[in-house]
């Protein structure tokens, strides 16, 4: 019998356990819930094959001369860059990671105040590609889209000012960053003028994008090595921008080689390219499928900003295209 998508989704209750996280301070071992099988996929190219470490991605400078050229060669080879000289304050960066840690170490109840509603994309709550998995994630995040006054007033009712603004500037800073960087990508790709005003009127709008932010916690794990931060995963939309602590975890899967560690860089901003502009590059860069593992004594925390065309962000809070990403 057919049936249409928003049916789909009505049929799909999400699990208790598929929006809250665990109260990571409660644990002192790794439940069965969280013990994901350890399989060879599992380990990393860094530890198996320590005499050929594989190269990494590159850092680019974006105001190197030759910026079009090193991109589009490092998003045909690797799909990701990292990024300095961007002009977004490191400060602002280090405001952004103390506000997500002050919200990280608030007491479970008091976070479960802004939970992430289950037909909504904002605030408190597990990764959204939980339900595709049997285990859960060691990890806790926190969705804004555009202001993140509703759930920052249920976190700190008197004081939630100062957060909303540092977000807000962030947000802004990513966008126009992201901005800039699509502008030189489209460019690497050989899109002329011409055909640049046809994406700018089109109903993907790209040059109209927005940006939602994500803060990742991955709290110290007393097991990591059968525990996961974030699944196996490709972002959705066009770009991401990602700040990560000076903490590994970051893995991304390379054809022939495995998971293979993208170490921090103090300064640098990581890019990867997401689904929707593998589509756009008619598969000329490909989207990067990545992962985190936690870490045993230190706690990680990383800022992701999604970039992608408004239509489709607004779409993440519509149920039945959630289920058509989400939930199929
Ligand atoms: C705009 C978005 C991208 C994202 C889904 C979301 O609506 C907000 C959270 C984002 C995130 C972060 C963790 C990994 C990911 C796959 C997920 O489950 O939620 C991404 C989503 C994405 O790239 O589609
Ligand atoms: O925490 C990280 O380093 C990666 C986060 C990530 O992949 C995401 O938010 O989509
Ligand atoms: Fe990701």
């Amino acid at each position: 019998m057919a049936t249409s998508l928003s049916q789909v989704f009505r049929d799909t209750h999400l699990q208790p356990k598929h929006i809250i996280p665990l109260d990571f301070d409660t644990v002192r071992e790794l439940p069965d819930s969280h013990a994901w099988i350890q399989t060879d996929d599992f380990s990393c190219a860094y530890q198996i094959r320590m005499n050929e470490l594989p190269t990494t991605i590159p850092v680019i400078d974006l105001q190197a001369p030759n910026v079009v050229e090193l991109m589009g060669n490092a998003c045909r080879r690797w799909g990701m860059f990292q990024v300095t000289n961007h002009d977004v304050p490191s400060s602002l960066v280090d405001e952004v990671v103390e506000h997500a840690r002050r919200l990280f170490a608030l007491p479970a109840e008091q976070k479960l105040k802004a939970l992430r509603s289950p037909s909504g994309a904002t605030g408190y709550g597990v990764a959204r590609i939980s339900p595709f998995f049997s285990k859960l994630m060691w990890h806790e995040g926190f969705t804004i889209m555009g202001s993140a006054g509703e759930h920052a007033k249920q976190l700190w009712p008197h004081h939630y000012e100062d957060f909303c603004d540092v977000m807000d500037n962030y947000q802004k800073k990513m966008k126009s960053l992201a901005y800039k960087i699509l502008l030189l990508l489209l460019k690497s790709l050989g899109v002329d003028e011409e055909d640049q005003q046809l994406l700018c009127s089109s109903s993907a709008s790209l040059y109209q994008s927005e940006s939602a932010l994500q803060l990742n916690s991955y709290p110290t794990c007393p097991n990591p090595n059968r525990a996961v931060g974030l699944a196996p995963h490709t972002d959705s939309l066009l770009l991401t921008i990602l700040h990560q602590n000076d903490i590994n975890g970051l893995q991304i899967f390379q054809e022939g080689i495995g998971w293979t560690p993208v170490p921090p860089v103090p300064g640098a901003l990581i890019v990867n390219i997401g689904d929707l502009m593998h589509i756009i590059s008619n598969a000329r860069f490909p989207t990067v499928y990545h992962r985190v593992i936690p870490n045993e004594t230190r706690h990680r925390f990383s800022i992701a900003c999604f970039y992608g065309p408004r239509l489709i962000l607004s779409l993440h809070h519509c149920p039945s295209f959630r289920s058509l990403v989400f939930d199929l």
